[in-house]
């Protein structure tokens, strides 16, 4: 999907042949085993991957993922976004990402905590505050990466906040990292609305996925007046046409690590809830959630993209041919994260840390200018949400790696 993506916006900017290659290729991959010893006495060996996509705006930063289904074109396709993500919305990046084939809902926190220790010792020589910055993703947690940013520290001798970023604020974290993405998914909602001339009242929402990422941008939408209808997690979903109360949801979560189960909801499946009519469809689980064989069937008008990847090249060409549905690709929708991951690494490397306020009004500006860029190239160059938002990223790199000179 991200080459596809890749190719077509390569045609389109007409970048030439070697330069293609130089910005598509990811620069490092590193695959690693990481042996761990589990609570039973045995010792198994998962294996745990790093791609860093291109070095030519700074260090490379993205996420760290850790779920049964993580193999190394994943994460390099992840990677390659995290470039685009991070050139849209001006940072000084690479694209990276990485991650544990694992589950991590049956293990104990004690294994876990192996696995990160010793996850971090063999990547240790590829990651640092100049060289490589890893964050959450699905499956890690503020916890993960205390552990990963201890074992770096230990190494070293000495602290280094900055190694990682969604590190718990005691430890040198930003206030407001945790709820940045899906604080960002909302404000992005919100302006998609304003832009559509979609008044918020009376507007329902669905929501694919409720961790850290779904579960903020549920309350952030819920605050526009929206009432959520339906929300999903890996379990299953629960949906109820009179609107879902989140305080009550996010308190039966705490206790039972599931939306399964909720009073006064009916139970659907992660299928039937893609297809409920509503006006924002927010999927914020895995990739490949909308394709050839639902895309006709979405029943909404603002697509917001809050998970990476949720959408295949087959469905985006459907997609298309329905102009009712305003998307927000995932670069632009869910880049709260990494915006406030750049802040975080900003006042690790400066000791000086700001107040909430400072850091979601900085927040909101980039990403203020990035709809707008994103909405204006759109509409004066006839391409998709998508595609517009792409070309301003891969332009960026693209004309960041001729700047640095062709011939390295
Ligand atoms: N955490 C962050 O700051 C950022 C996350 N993202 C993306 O957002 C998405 C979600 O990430 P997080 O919320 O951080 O992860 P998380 O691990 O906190 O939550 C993931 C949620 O998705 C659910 N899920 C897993 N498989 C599912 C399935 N097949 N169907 C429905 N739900 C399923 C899980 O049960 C859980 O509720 C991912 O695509 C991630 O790459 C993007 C930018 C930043
Ligand atoms: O915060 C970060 O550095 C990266 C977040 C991330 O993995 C993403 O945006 O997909």
């Amino acid at each position: 999907m991200a080459c596809a993506q890749f190719d077509e916006v390569a045609d389109l900017l007409e970048i030439g042949q070697r330069e293609r290659e130089r910005v598509k290729y990811p620069k490092r991959a590193i695959t690693v085993a990481v042996p761990v010893n589990m609570d039973d006495g045995s010792t198994q060996v998962f294996t745990g991957f790093r791609v860093q996509h291109h070095l030519s705006l700074g260090p490379t930063k993205g996420g760290m993922r850790y779920h049964p289904d993580v193999a190394l074109g994943e994460v390099a396709a992840l990677a390659m976004w995290m470039s685009w993500k991070c050139a849209l919305t001006g940072l000084p990046y690479g694209g990276a990402k990485g991650g544990v084939t694992c589950d991590p809902g049956k293990m104990s926190i004690q294994e876990l905590e192996r696995l990160t220790r010793r996850f971090t010792q063999e990547i240790i020589g590829f990651i640092g505050p100049q060289i490589d910055i890893p964050a959450p993703d699905m499956g890690t947690n503020e916890q993960t990466m205390a552990w990963m940013m201890d074992t770096y520290s230990t190494h070293s001798g000495y602290s280094v906040p900055g190694v990682v970023t969604g590190k718990p604020v005691n430890l040198g974290g930003s206030l407001g990292r945790r709820e940045s993405t899906g604080r960002g998914v909302g404000f992005l909602v919100g302006r998609a609305m304003e832009h559509i001339k979609l008044a918020p009242e009376n507007t329902t929402a669905v929501i694919q996925g409720f961790g850290n990422v779904g579960s903020v941008a549920a309350g952030s939408i819920a605050r526009f007046g929206t009432k959520i209808i339906a929300v999903s997690d890996a379990f299953g979903g629960i949906y109820n046409a009179k609107g879902l109360d989140l305080n009550l949801l996010d308190a039966h979560v705490t206790k039972n690590r599931t939306v399964v189960g909720f009073p006064e909801a009916e139970p659907i499946t992660n299928e039937e809830l893609l297809l409920i009519p509503c006006d924002i469809l927010v999927p914020a689980a895995l990739e490949r959630q909308i394709t050839k064989d639902n895309a006709a069937r979405i029943q909404c008008r603002i697509l917001a993209e809050a998970a990476n990847g949720p959408t295949t090249p087959e469905a985006d060409a459907i997609i298309a041919q329905r102009p009712e549905i305003f998307v927000i690709p995932d670069i632009l929708c869910n880049a709260g994260g990494v915006v406030v991951s750049y802040f975080e690494w900003v006042q690790d490397l400066q000791s000086f840390f700001w107040d909430e306020a400072e850091v979601m009004g900085k927040l909101y500006r980039i990403l203020e200018t990035a709809f707008k860029q994103t909405v204006h190239t759109a509409r004066d160059k006839k391409l998709t949400m998508r595609t517009a938002a792409l070309s301003i990223g891969i332009k960026r790199v693209a004309d960041a790696k001729k700047q640095r000179g062709l011939f390295p």
